[in-house]
Order: structure tokens, then sequence, then C-alpha cells
């Protein structure tokens, strides 16, 4: 059955009205009037703690918001996904990233597969592997312990693993030095290769496909670099590969008793949990590997759980969503108060706008509403001293994600005082601003000219009623950084079935490639330049003309 257009359920109606509303409403004037707000809208699972009350949101909203979920069967969808049913439906495919991090002792099982024993099999393969690494057993071709990995990937087979090796980077390997290549760039393969020795380096090529084409020009490049310096036999023990696609790695000259398989039902943007974890758990290794899985779980077992009105993952995607249709947010920032998550914002990218960065409904329909927002962001403190102000004065308004640690992992306590008071006092700007008034005063009593006053008033006022979450943890840590990954998955999730897209493809990333591989035939020599527009020519001819 068609799912109705977005626009003509009687709960997205209900909420264009309440819109109307909400558009005097002012947060410095709702956090006035219920000073309960606070209590009344946070909510804490799975070791984080979200506080939703700085968004321009009352009871009513939310209200409204859990109707429209319960509308467009969020519910139903959720469970639908948990029980393996293809609801990827152009790819006719299961996802089953949660599967990944599910006890030993759950039992799904999907077109006749066994899922959690596949998936506890691999699991015990990495651990025996990634032990032997760790504590030297696994030896280079010279006899020497492994000091160096450099993950070749791209897109989820990079920004998973990458991100989360730099945010537990407390827990790392003191003799593993971790290295991630993604880009054709040379430069990046370039680099790293510059960094290792070949004796005591272990390449790991992941691709779900093994047919992208960044991954397979690196993964050749890293091979004829090590070639060059050791004999053919000693291939298998400094390169391993993690893929979906078994012949594709053999062809490759990998041994598939050296490849970590994984599954067509994990998405790229939802594999850091499968063997594309690989580099997490030889950096952190197995027993920490196995508390991310576990934080992500109880994350999912949350979301299964909980009725929506407290469950984080939908009310964050719901006010998410409710910024987006009814306060027309273009954009969201992620602000992580923490160095070690400064890869986070990046890998959101992917998750958020690979999954809902569609334009037709799952049944091919023009969306009838904006979809997913531009997401972006940077460490705070760092982002205060280059874009806030646009956050605080410019024309869009853009709803911010804050996210922080109550506990540091190093003693320094005035940094983390002073991190987690810009974190906070950020927040309380955004939500009050900063009257006219209050600047008139304030220059007043600098003893400014009244004409002075009157000119400077305008620029240093702030609007303030600018929406934010804050999501705290204790501290940065397996299981935490598996929550957080979760709620942020299945807020996506929410998101994508409240718009009717099917989050689980990615079509749009094809035609870029297809073309490509035209262009560099043509840069090359391959093929005669072919016919372009005048600028695409242009750009050929003088690239031509530089070799
Ligand atoms: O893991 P791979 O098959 O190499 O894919 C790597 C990435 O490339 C693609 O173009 C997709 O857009 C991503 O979703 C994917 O994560």
């Amino acid at each position: 059955m068609r799912k109705p257009a977005l626009t003509s359920t009687a709960s997205y109606q209900a909420l264009e009205t309440h819109a109307i509303e909400a558009e005097d409403w002012h947060l410095r004037a709702l956090f006035a009037a219920d000073p309960q707000r606070f209590e009344r809208m946070s909510v804490e699972a799975a070791g984080l703690f979200l506080d939703y009350s700085k968004n321009r949101v009352d009871g009513r909203t939310l209200e409204l918001l859990a109707a429209l979920a319960r509308e467009r069967g969020v519910e139903q969808q959720r469970d639908a996904m948990f029980a393996g049913e293809k609801i990827n439906n152009t790819e006719n495919r299961a996802v089953l990233h949660a599967a990944l991090r599910a006890p030993i002792d759950t039992r799904l099982v999907v077109d006749g597969q066994d899922v959690i024993a596949e998936v506890h099999a691999v699991l015990a393969r990495m651990k025996a592997f990634t032990d032997a690494v760790r504590n030297g057993d696994w030896l280079g071709h010279t006899g020497k312990p492994i000091t160096d990995i450099v993950n070749i990937g791209i897109g989820g087979s990079d920004l998973g693993p990458k991100m989360a090796c730099l945010a537990l980077r407390p827990f790392a390997h003191p003799r593993l030095a971790m290295h991630f290549v993604s880009n054709v760039d040379g430069h990046d393969i370039d680099a790293a290769l510059s960094r290792v020795d070949p004796q005591t380096t272990l390449f790991i090529i992941a691709s779900k496909t093994f047919t992208t084409a960044e991954t397979m020009m690196n993964a050749q490049t890293a091979r004829q670099w090590f070639l060059q310096q050791a004999p053919e036999e000693a291939l298998p023990k400094h390169f391993v590969a993690v893929s979906t696609n078994e012949q594709a790695v053999s062809r490759f000259g990998i041994d598939t008793a050296n490849m970590f398989p994984f599954w067509d039902w994990v998405g790229g943007r939802y594999s850091v949990w499968s063997a594309i974890g690989l580099p997490v758990a030889l950096c952190v290794g197995f027993g920490y590997f196995s508390d991310f899985l576990a934080g992500a779980h109880a994350m999912d077992v949350h979301f299964r759980s909980a009725p929506v009105e407290q469950n984080m993952p939908m009310l964050l995607g719901l006010i998410g969503f409710w910024n987006r249709e009814f306060i027309g947010c273009p954009s969201v920032s992620i602000a992580p108060y923490h160095q070690d998550l400064n890869r986070f914002p990046a890998y959101l990218q992917q998750l958020e706008m690979e999954s809902n960065g569609k334009r037709v409904t799952r049944d091919g329909d023009l969306a009838d509403t904006e979809t997913c927002p531009v997401i972006w962001g940077e460490c705070g403190t760092n982002g205060q001293h280059a874009y806030f102000q646009m956050l605080h004065q410019g024309t869009d308004i853009t709803p911010i994600d804050f996210i922080a640690a109550l506990r540091p992992a190093h003693d320094l306590y005035n940094h983390h005082a002073a991190l987690l008071a810009n974190c906070f006092a950020q927040s309380e700007a955004f939500m009050k601003g900063k009257t006219a008034d209050e600047v008139r005063k304030d220059l007043q009593e600098q003893g400014l000219s009244l004409a002075e006053i009157e000119r400077l008033t305008p620029h240093k006022t702030f609007p303030g009623n600018r929406p934010s979450n804050t999501i705290l943890m204790d501290y940065l840590n397996p299981a935490t950084l598996g929550a957080l990954i979760a709620l942020y998955e299945h807020k996506t999730f929410v998101q994508g079935v409240l718009w009717d897209v099917n989050s689980f493809d990615q079509w749009g990333v094809e035609l870029g490639k297809v073309l490509a591989k035209q262009v560099e035939a043509e840069l090359t020599g391959e093929t005669n330049p072919g016919q372009h527009d005048s600028s695409t020519n242009g750009l050929i001819e003088r690239a031509r003309a530089a070799v």
C-alpha cells in the first residue's frame, strides 16, 4: 500500500497549524514559564543524557510530533528493521547493522541464514587476529612485530574506523600507530607510506564491494610499494582484507584466509560494527571493541522498548524534523566539545546525508517537503572562533547539537572546566540572546554617548531563540561512543521514516563515478577528449597541457 504524502497526514497538518502559533514563541519565555522545563525535556539512556529543552517546542508540540511518529509508522518500521525485513526496497535487502552488536544468545534467522551465529563467528576470528597482532605473535616477514596499521578504504570503510580510533585514543595500544588512507589523491597514500616501514606494517584493504575505484587504486599502489621491498611470499603477513566480495579479494591476491567477511545487509555507513571495525579492534583491543558493541546494543534495546515520548533517538529525530520542517532550518551544526571526537561531524555527514539526502519517497514519488538538512560542524571551542558568529547573528537559524563528556581522560581539570563552561554558556547564549535594551544598558555603563549607543545597538543585539540539544556522557569510552553512534543511526532512521525515504541506498553517488571514468581515460590519453560542455572541455584541455 502506498504511504500517504507527508503533508496530507492529519498529524502533519495539526503540526502546521500549531507551528503558526509557535512562530511567536521565544525560548526565554518558555523557560520563564516553566521552571521544570529541563526535567521535563531531558532523557537518559545507555549512558547518555539528552537535554532537548532548548528547542522551540512545548508539551503540545511533543504530543503532536509523537502522533506524527505513530501515524508514519516509525515503531512498525523499526520493528521490521530489527526483524530482518527487506526494508531497503531499492536493493531488496534487509538492514541489520543492529544485529552486528546483538549478544551471542540472540537468535535471528534471515533467508535461512543464522545471522547472529555468523556475526559471532567473524567476531571470534577478529579476536584471534587482533590478539595476535597486539601481543606481538603476528610477525612481519622479517620476524618483527607490527608497529603500523594502514587502513585503505573510503566512505563507510574509512570514516567510522578513523573516527572511532581517534575518539578512543586513550585506550589505544602504545606500539600500534594507526594510519588511514582514503583519497584517490596520491598525496594521501604517499604521506602514509613515507611514515611506515614495510617490515612492520599491516595493510587492511577495507571495501564492502571491493570495486571502489579509490580503494582499489590505493591498494594496488600499496602492494607495489610493498613488493619493491619484500618478496611475494611476504604478502599474507602484511595484507588482509575486509569485504563482502570474496572473489574480488582473491583476484586482488589476498588469501581469503586473511579476509574478514561481512554481509550485504550492512550498509557502508553503518558498518563500523562489522569487520570494517577491525582497525578499531586492533587499536583498542577486542575487549574494548566488545564494549563498543555493547554500548550500541544498549541504545538498540532502549530504541526498541521506550515509548516514543521517552525514546532518545525518536526525540532527537522528531525535534530535528520539527526544526527542518516548521522552523525552516536548512542545516544542523554538530559541536563536540571533545577534541577526540573531531571526526564525528564528518562521520555524521555520511550517516545522515547519504541516508536521507533523497528527493523521492520509497514509492518513487517526489517528496512533498524538504528532507535531510546539511550536517556540518567542528569541535568546540574551535568553532566558536570561526563560524559561531553566523550561528548567533546570521539570517539562517542553525540548530546545534552540543556533545560533551562530564569527565576528561586527562587530569588538567582547569582545561575541562573551561571547556564545559564554554559549551554550556554557548547553548545559553543561543537560547537567550541579548536584547537591544540589555545592549543599551551595557553601553550606557561604559559611558558611551547616546548617538554612539544607538549606532552600535543593532550590531550588538543577539536575537537568541536559537535551538540546541546537549548530549552528555560521563566520559568518552568505548561503550559511550557506541551508544552515541547508535543514537544518531536511529535518529537518522526515524527521520527517514517520517520523510518516507529509503535511508539505506545511495544511488546519487553513481553518476559522478561513471563520468569520472570517461574523463580519466581522456586525461590519460587512452581516449580522445569527448564532447562535453565548454567548461569541462576547457578544464580537461588545461590538465592535458600541463603533463
Ligand atoms: O566499502 P566500499 O564498497 O568500498 O564503499 C565505500 C563507499 O563508497 C560508496 O561510493 C558509497 O557511497 C558509500 O556508502 C561507501 O561507504
